[in-house]
């Protein structure tokens, strides 16, 4: 079958079209983007002002949030419209996502954690521990802290954890919302520089979601999510 969403060289990882969300029915507004493409193994830094809508964006492509119309195409498959338990799996699989409060389980273990979304892959990888250890590091993060519970750890670490969490299941695509809002500026860039390294590596697509216009340098691709909202029904 022709491959119908990709560019003549490189596939695309995200292909949007004529996507329309609302968060009520009554809303009179609609979130709309015509259109919006990202290759394979591009990383994207998606910003916009307070409210403009990029959580909202990232929800819809991590699935969170499903569209009321249009086609959202990740990695080449249709994502918005598989049913809700296969996009479970979709995502399982192929989609790291790291939220803003970072979403561990408090009390479990950094190896739990880690664990607990290899489960829901169903990779049925038998070397957790070792690929976690491997991540850890990679993360210049104390491998020591495997077995310490999620809310022993500093923030900074808990934000590390989260991201190697993401990236347990080797994902092609990774989706990341404002996580460095916590963090001292020499963190900040040395946790920028350390993700965008461990996606060029592993040719992982990444979204990351930020208004701190400060980390638009760590990225060579940099949109702004109101430049690709219109209004419904408008040429674009
Ligand atoms: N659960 C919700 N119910 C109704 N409206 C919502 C909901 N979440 C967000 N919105 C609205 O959708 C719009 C976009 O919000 P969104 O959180 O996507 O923006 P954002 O750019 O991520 O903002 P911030 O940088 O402050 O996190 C806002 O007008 C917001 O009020």
């Amino acid at each position: 079958m022709p491959n119908t969403f990709s560019s003549a060289s490189t596939p695309f990882a995200i292909h949007i079209n004529q996507l329309n969300y609302k968060y009520h029915k009554a809303d009179k507004t609609s979130f709309y983007i015509p259109t919006w493409q990202v290759k394979q193994g591009e990383q994207v830094f998606l910003h916009g002002e307070s409210g403009s809508g990029k959580t909202t964006l990232l929800n819809l492509l991590a699935g969170v949030l499903t569209p009321q119309g249009g086609d959202i195409t990740l990695l080449e498959q249709a994502f918005s419209t598989l049913s809700s338990k296969k996009r479970d799996k979709f995502r399982a699989q192929n989609i790291g996502v790291v939220f803003q409060q970072f979403n561990l389980i408090p009390y479990l273990s950094v190896l739990k954690n880690i664990q607990l979304a290899s489960y829901f892959a169903k990779t049925g990888n038998t070397k957790i521990e070792q690929e976690a250890s491997a991540l850890l590091l990679a993360l210049k993060l104390p491998t020591t802290i495997l077995h310490k519970a999620a809310n022993t750890l500093s923030v900074g670490q808990q934000q590390r954890v989260a991201i190697a969490r993401a990236l347990i299941n080797k994902p092609k695509l990774l989706l990341v919302d404002e996580p460095t809002s916590a963090l001292d500026a020499a963190s900040r860039d040395a946790f920028m520089t350390l993700l965008i390294d461990l996606c060029k590596q592993h040719s992982i697509t990444l979204v990351f979601v930020s208004h701190d216009m400060h980390l638009q340098q760590f990225f060579e691709l940099s949109v702004d999510v109101t430049s690709l909202l219109k209004e419904e029904g408008s040429k674009c």
